[in-house]
């Protein structure tokens, strides 16, 4: 009788897979699996199939990988072109929407009556780690309302009108600082702001300064070693396998160059560090002090990992952002002398040495810089989409003659580099033009409530309130004791100019950056 055959051992099964023949199998069938998908995508049959936008976008990732990740940045302006040829509703990848009319805005980023998650693609931008687990990467909608809910009331504008002496002095330090350092030459104003915000978020979330403002010169501060993250993002994004190596950084930051060993250092040692001696310490410990006592956060939300991720984040948001504001306000300021000179009539009659938020923010022409300045420099130069979980969002356009249903569980977003530059809302858009926001010499509130600078609804920025104040204070020192002062040094538009996106606006040559010089 026949024996009967040795059925396969792992061991053979792996041997034939490993062979040649065995490799070129797996790889064609890996290939025509993703060629069956791309057809799919834009079959009929895809639930997004009748929206318009490029073919080869639809069909699969690798389209938005190629500009996002390889080129850097770029994709931002490709939706903008796709926005220009298909009208204000585009699809921009095989699941994702994209808006272009700010009318819209309420409907996408809903306020937190209405469910709204984020989308995990998009969150793979923050990488791994404890910045992972913040209420800024938090998907679902429940679990956000309770990680924001405990943060919010630290950030109300009453908390905030509490904290503005503190602003106020740290702006003037800020200010001291420049005027001291004046006959050592020209320096980038951004560096300085990026001092003063990291200075101020830190002082009051840990309840001390990180002594950027103290420190000699301007260089180096928490947004230089963030760079590094920011320059990571897209790769992130698109690459499962650098996503699971940014797990085990920690482990390999010492051998990844000094800006990631600094960071990983920031995240994991020293904000961790700073959060400890907050809560042993109540009495100056702030917003970290009172979060571990407080009982909207359950339990298993308030571990060192998850608190220093939340740490992480607010100087990650919190500081770049809002000194990206001011370094926009500080160049128009000293290239159009126009516009200084009407802000200086519109300051008329206040004391620098006594400046308050809430008499500046009644000022209508300042009240407009900052406002053009929040246009065209929006701290967050990428899209962030929302998923409508259980609800159809209906677009009808302008004209009224075309109506679009989004079906629920769609990823939707908008760009505020884009929706800023609409120009039937903001005519001639490029230019810096603080009279758009003045109807009749007063703000045109109005007009205010479209801008997406903060984002809006349930996932808008939780530092809003901190923002206004910081930018009005400062602008209005920079306006009183260093622009009389000051030209600028070998700075043009372009070193402001949006070209591409790492998360934030960056310009041809990089990160924005605006040399002044002080005699
Ligand atoms: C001009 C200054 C600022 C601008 C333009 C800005 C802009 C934004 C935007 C657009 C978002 C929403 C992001 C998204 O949709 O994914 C956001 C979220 C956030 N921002 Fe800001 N931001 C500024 C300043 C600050 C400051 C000073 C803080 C300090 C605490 C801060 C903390 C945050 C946090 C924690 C979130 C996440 C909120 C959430 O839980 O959903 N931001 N910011």
């Amino acid at each position: 009788m026949d024996a009967l055959p040795r059925p396969a051992s792992i061991t053979d099964i792996l041997r034939d897979a490993l062979s040649l023949r065995g490799l070129t199998t797996l790889a064609l069938l890996w290939i025509a699996y993703c060629v069956a998908v791309a057809l799919y995508n834009i079959s009929p049959f895809h639930p997004l199939s009748r929206f318009p936008g490029p073919k080869i976008a639809a069909a699969t990732y690798l389209y938005e990988a190629y500009y996002d990740w390889i080129l850097v940045g770029r994709y931002g302006k490709v939706i903008k072109h796709m926005h220009d040829k298909y009208g204000p509703i585009v699809r921009i990848n095989p699941d994702e929407l994209h808006c272009s009319d700010l009318y819209f805005t309420d409907e996408i980023y809903a306020g937190p009556g209405r469910i709204r998650d984020k989308w995990q693609h998009q969150l793979n931008t923050g990488g791994a780690g404890p910045v992972s687990v913040t209420g800024f990467s938090t998907v679902p909608h429940e679990l956000h309302r309770i990680r924001k809910g405990a943060l919010s009331r630290f950030f109300s504008r009453n908390q905030m009108l509490k904290l503005e002496a503190e602003v106020l002095d740290m702006a003037q330090m800020v200010a001291d600082k420049m005027l001291a350092s004046a006959a050592k030459g020209p320096f980038d104003v951004k560096e300085a702001f990026n001092c003063f915000t990291a200075d101020v978020i830190s002082q009051y979330a840990f309840g001390e300064p990180m002594g950027f403002v103290a420190q000699e010169g301007w260089e180096p501060n928490f947004a230089t070693w963030v760079k590094s993250f920011f320059r990571s993002a897209y790769m992130m994004r698109h690459n499962v396998l650098g996503r699971k190596l940014a797990q085990i950084m920690p482990l390999m930051a010492d051998y990844l160059g000094e800006d990631v060993k600094r960071v990983m250092r920031q995240m994991n040692v020293v904000i961790p560090g700073y959060i400890r001696a907050a809560i042993n310490n109540p009495d100056k410990g702030r917003v970290f002090a009172e979060l571990v006592q407080s009982n909207l956060l359950p339990e298993e939300e308030k571990t060192m990992y998850r608190l220093s991720g939340e740490g992480f984040n607010f100087l990650l948001a919190g500081t770049e952002t809002t000194a990206a504001t001011l370094t926009v306000i500080t160049y128009y300021l000293l290239a159009k002398p126009e516009v200084y000179k009407r802000l200086m009539k519109d300051l008329d009659g206040m004391d620098p040495a006594k400046l308050k938020w809430t008499e500046l923010e009644q000022r209508p022409y300042l009240w407009a810089v900052v406002h053009e300045a929040l246009r065209v420099m929006p701290g967050v130069s990428h899209r962030s989409a929302r998923i409508a979980r259980d609800e159809d969002l209906v677009y009808r356009t302008r004209d009224g003659k075309k109506e679009w249903v989004i079906p629920r569980g769609t990823p939707i977003g908008m760009t505020s580099m884009i929706n800023h530059w609409d120009p039937e809302l903001f005519p001639n858009p490029d230019d810096f033009v603080p009279e758009r926001w003045l109807v009749d010499g007063q703000p045109n509130y109005k007009l205010q409530k479209i801008l997406i600078a903060f984002g809006k609804g349930s996932r808008s920025c939780i530092g809003e309130n901190l923002a206004y104040c910081e930018v009005y204070l400062m602008a209005a020192i920079m306006a009183f004791r260093i622009l009389p002062r000051a030209q600028l040094h070998e700075t043009s538009v372009e070193d402001i100019s949006y070209d591409h996106d790492l998360i934030v606006v960056q310009t041809k040559k990089g990160s924005i950056s605006v040399r002044i010089k002080i005699n």
